[in-house]
This record gives C-alpha cells, structure tokens and sequence, in this order.
C-alpha cells in the first residue's frame, strides 16, 4: 500500500471519530500535540488524527526523508530541478549551511545589503519622504505584508505599493504624494514584467526626475535599459525565487519603512526558525508538523481548501501573502520526473483577519457542507494601549477554534454544529520583526516539505506563462490590429472595441 493510501485507511478508520472524543480518550494532547520555537508556540491538538495515524505520516516523512531533502535546500543543492537551480533564500538570512555555495551567496546577500543601507542613508538625508514601491506577485506581497504588519508611525520613510496594472492602481497611489519629495523603486527579478514596466513608465515620467528612480532586480542590464543608473540598482539573483525573496534586496522597501536595524531582525527570526528546521528531529520539528498536518488534511480527509485567519489586524495581508507562496508553489500536477501525480496537491487557500471574518463568512466554516481547515494565527501580547479589546480579540480567537472543533449538539438542525472542524493555532508572543520573520519562515519550510512529500517542484511556476503569452498577443488586438484565433475571445474583443467606440 502507497503512503498515501495508508493514510487514507486512516482516515476511514476515524471516520466517525471526532475531534472532541480524540481530546476526551487522550487529553494530554493539549500538550503533546504542541511545540514552541522561539517565539512561535504551535498547537495541533484539534486536527483530526490519533497516534496511528501519525505514525503514519511521520513515516511517509521519512520514506520521503524529510531531514535529507532539508539539507538539500539549505546546502544549494538542485531543488529547482525543472530550472536547473538551487532555491538558495535560507542564505539570504543567515549561515544554517557550511556548504560552499550557500556560504557564497550569504556573502552576496551582505554585500547587497551594505550597499542597500548606504542608499538608505542617501534617501534619509534628502528631501524624500515617500517612496513608492513599484512590482508584483514575489516583487510586491512580501514587502507589502511585512511593511504593512510592522511599519511604526512617524516612519522616516512611508512606502506605498503599486501593483496592478490597472491604471487606477497608479492613479490612487500617486494621488496626494509630491513628486519633488518621492522616490520609486522598481522591483522585478527578471524586468520584463508587463505591469511592472507599464506602471514604472508612470511613476518615473510622473517624478520628472531619474535620478530619484531605484531598482532591484537580476537583469541588471534591462534595468539600466530603462533608464536607472546602475549605482541604484540593487541585485537579485536566480538563486532566489520571486515569493521567497522579501530577504533579499527586494525587501528594500522593507528597510526604507522599518529600519535597517529592523530588516535584519526580521531575517534573524527567519534564520533561527532554518536553524530549528536542519536541526530538530521530525517529532520536534515545526516545519514538519506543519507540512504533514497539510498532507493530512488534503490527502487523507480530501479537503480541498484551507482557511488562513490571523487575529491580528497587523496580519490582514498575510491570507494575500500566503496565496501566492503556497499555490504558486504547490498548484502543480506533475511529479520531477514528468509521470502524473496520482494524489491531490495543494488545496485552495484563502482566509482574511479574525475578528472581522466571523462576520462574513465564519458562518459556512461552522455550518456549512464543506470542511475547512484552518490555521489560526494570533498574538499573545499587544502593545496597541487597547488591553480590552485585545482581551476581546484572544477571547475570539479561543473560542471559535473550540467552536469549530467541538461543536453543539441541538435537536434543531438550524441550530445543531457538527463539530470536528480541524484547525491549528499558532500563537506569537509579540509581533516583531523576529516572530514575523519566523511566521514567514516556517510557512516557506512547510511548503517545501509538502512538495518533497508530493515528488514537485516547489520553485518553478510555469502555469503563469500561458495567460502572460496570450495577453501579450492580444494587445495589438485590442488597438484594432489583427485580431484573435479562438472565436470566443474574437467576439468578445469585438465587443469591447465596439463599446469603446
Ligand atoms: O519579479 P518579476 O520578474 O517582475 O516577476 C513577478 C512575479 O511574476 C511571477 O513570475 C508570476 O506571476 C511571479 O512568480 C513573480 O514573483
């Protein structure tokens, strides 16, 4: 029997087994199914499974030997094998590998960031007192994420992101700025991305002045094309992919926001969760519960979705974040080799902040036909002067996940909750740059170990070229020269040339 089908056999045999009665046989769950590193404590006592079936999972992990495949990453072995590279971002945080590689590319990602401090110090003692961080997908939600969740007023520096195409996007972002106290930072690994260009054009004619106009990017010769000198363009490399490089120089508007100071805590936090990761064995090792609870709920109990719900309003653009690390990561139906897959890969994720989400739709999470895993995310201590409502705030968050997980009985159907809704809850001490950095870190382990789980890629992301090839084509179409192949696209174009008249 395949790992995957004796994980299914676990899943029958607790079928009619609930959460509530896996806690009432064995309560020492409460602890024993809870890990602390650092400052991230982490309790999976209300996913549904038992010892059994654990050992079953830890030994697909094995079998797919986890600890192995970790020091593949953290050493720059090839792990983006349908790229031909190494995926090697653990370097951009810290030293978790003696290999030779590794220790060459950390030295990269310090150079990098002395010359990003010594811009930083430029800008500071300039006029500018706005940047505007242009870039999209692995360019934009990690800065976006960590700048949003730990920027401080009165900042030096208040950073905006502009991402979208639309120009709309350009129009709201530059609406208010001064272009005479404005920088803008172009970020784009390969600086060739069409919205980043389009959008870039915007704000540099907008500013009327290159010479308050940065880039980061691995094309360095594409971003000095476009006009930038190349003493303000940061590097990026192909070592690193898009989502998992907000520690490189693409956290530049991380830097102008928080700090330098902060920057490197941040990568701190994230090196101390690497470090935890090579070392600990699998029975204590976060990442690994992490990736193997997902692998549960996707290919034993079949869920095909999986909520993110941080408490944390400081966290409401994690659920964004976490969309493109996850599924652009995991969407995948192909093993290394090419042959089919044969099980299901990654669910989709989605979410948003507690408490605001119980008021939108927490109720199919309690009553609807679906189960929904979640992952809770919640901070123990705030420093926000509101000590009610941050009471209120933790009271939600323990509530709803014992709401899920156990359920009420009614004889009225409308009012019954069936209960044994799986979630885990992750609690932070305190929302610093270390615990986010180690929040993030654990998430990007945690999807790697899925893929090795699995036999994918996690670094590749092919399934984006088709529609970016397409639209490309198209765009003469929609200045009335040629026109579409497929007729349904044909109509449509003649409609909106139509209306647009
Ligand atoms: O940094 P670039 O090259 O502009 O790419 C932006 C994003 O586009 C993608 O290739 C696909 O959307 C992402 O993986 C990447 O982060």
């Amino acid at each position: 029997m395949s790992d995957f089908a004796t994980l299914q056999s676990h899943a029958q045999r607790l079928d009619s087994t609930s959460i509530a009665s896996l806690l009432h046989d064995d309560p020492a769950r409460a602890q024993s199914l809870s890990l602390r590193v650092g400052p991230l404590y982490a309790s999976f006592a209300r996913q549904r499974y038992d010892a059994p079936a654990l050992d079953a999972l830890f030994a697909l992990a094995d079998a797919a030997d986890f600890p192995g495949a970790m020091r593949r990453l953290l050493d720059g072995g090839t792990v983006n094998a349908t790229e031909g590279r190494a995926a090697l971002h653990t370097a951009l945080r810290g030293d978790a590998s003696d290999a030779q590689v590794a220790r060459e590319c950390a030295a990269l990602a310090v150079q990098a960031r002395t010359r990003m401090a010594t811009l930083i110090d430029a800008l500071s003692a300039s006029d500018v007192t706005d940047i505007v961080s242009v870039g999209i997908g692995g360019s934009d939600l990690g800065p976006r994420l960590v700048v949003d969740a730990l920027a401080l007023p009165g900042a030096r520096f208040r950073v905006h992101f502009l991402s979208n195409v639309d120009g709309n996007a350009a129009q709201r972002v530059l609406a208010g700025l001064d272009p005479a106290k404005t920088a803008a930072i172009l970020i784009s690994k390969t600086f060739s991305t069409q919205e980043t260009l389009l959008n870039g054009r915007i704000v540099r004619d907008w500013l009327g002045d290159d010479a308050r106009v940065y880039g980061v990017s691995a094309n360095v010769e594409r971003a000095a094309a476009f006009g930038i000198a190349p003493g303000r363009i940061l590097p990026m490399w192909d070592w690193v992919g898009g989502r998992y490089s907000l520690w490189s120089a693409v956290g530049f508007p991380i830097a102008l926001a928080l700090g330098m100071d902060r920057f490197e805590a941040l990568l701190a936090g994230a090196a101390e969760l690497d470090a935890h990761v090579a070392s600990a064995a699998p029975r204590a090792n976060l990442a690994v519960w992490h990736a193997l609870t997902a692998i549960w709920n996707r290919n034993a109990l079949g869920l095909s979705t999986q909520a993110v719900l941080p408490y944390d309003e400081r966290l409401k653009l994690l659920p964004n974040y976490l969309q493109q690390l996850v599924m652009e990561s995991l969407g995948k139906s192909a093993r290394l080799d090419g042959a089919p897959l044969g099980v299901d890969t990654v669910p989709v994720w989605w979410g948003g902040p507690g408490t605001d989400t119980q008021h939108s739709f927490f109720q199919a999470l309690h009553q609807g036909t679906q189960v929904v895993p979640a992952d809770f995310i919640g901070v123990v201590r705030s420093e926000d002067g509101h000590a009610d409502n941050h009471r209120a705030l933790l009271a939600n968050l323990l509530a709803q996940t014992e709401a899920l997980a156990n359920g009420q009985a009614s004889d009225d159907p409308h009012r019954a909750y069936a209960g044994s809704r799986p979630s885990t809850l992750l609690l932070l001490d305190a929302l610093t740059p270390q615990s986010l950095g180690a929040l993030i870190a654990l998430y990007e382990h945690s999807v790697y170990l899925q893929s090795v789980a699995w036999g994918i890629n996690a670094f590749d992301q092919f399934g984006v070229e088709l529609g970016k090839q397409l639209a490309s084509r198209l765009l003469p179409a929609l200045e009335g020269k040629g026109g579409a192949e497929d007729p349904v696209t044909r109509a449509l174009l003649a409609e909106i040339l139509a209306r647009q008249g």
